[in-house]
């Protein structure tokens, strides 16, 4: 498993060794030791699985008395998935790190408390699987509208008129208007 740092250092992509025989591959997905080894020392409580169609767009969203930490992988499909750092104080507020992630490459992130999080569909359909820290706190849950003018994430090629998003993540509030920035 290689742990390697990405633009915003906090946030992790994670390489997987990958066992490939004539039955298939196997792979380890998440090992305390290894990221014990990285400095990484956490604790996750629960694991979260959706299956989307393409071009569903989920996010942004994030916790925000109880922040959650995620690991985040793909199953199945194809995903450009997306981490913005919400710390209110940090350097780095604001930006975000979009990484593609497969069944093809393998790729996982490590997402940490107080990063807001999405995802954009880029196959047929997208098995998405994530480890968290932190318990689902429907209450605790804020959203930041995907197209925030202020990030200005690339989502990547792709018609606005043809995402497939939620009603609570269609009426998100801008990064703006939910920090007072
Ligand atoms: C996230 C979550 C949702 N739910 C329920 C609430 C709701 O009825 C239904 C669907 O919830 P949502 O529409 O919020 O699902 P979704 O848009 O997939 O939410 C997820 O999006 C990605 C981007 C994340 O980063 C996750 O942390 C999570 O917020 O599932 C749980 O029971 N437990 C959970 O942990």
């Amino acid at each position: 498993m290689e742990i390697r740092d990405t633009a915003l250092s906090d946030v992790k992509l994670i390489l997987p060794r990958v066992f490939g025989d004539s039955r298939g591959f196997f792979k380890e997905v998440w090992n305390q030791r290894e990221f014990a080894r990285h400095g990484l020392n956490v604790n996750f409580v629960q694991d979260n699985f959706s299956r989307s169609c393409r071009n569903t767009l989920r996010g942004l969203h994030f916790q925000e008395a109880k922040p959650q930490g995620k690991l985040v992988w793909v199953s199945r499909g194809e995903v450009c998935d997306v981490a913005v750092d919400v710390r209110r104080n940090s350097p780095t507020f604001g930006k975000w790190v979009a990484e593609c992630l497969s069944c093809e490459n393998h790729r996982m992130l490590w997402i940490p408390p107080g990063f807001a999080h999405g995802f954009r569909v880029l196959s047929d359909e997208a098995d998405f699987q994530y480890k968290c820290t932190e318990f689902y706190v429907p209450d605790d849950e804020r959203c930041i509208r995907w197209n925030d003018e202020t990030l200005a994430i690339d989502w990547g090629d792709v018609d606005p008129a043809e995402l497939i998003i939620s009603e609570k993540d269609a009426n998100a509030p801008s990064l703006k208007a939910m920090f007072e920035v």
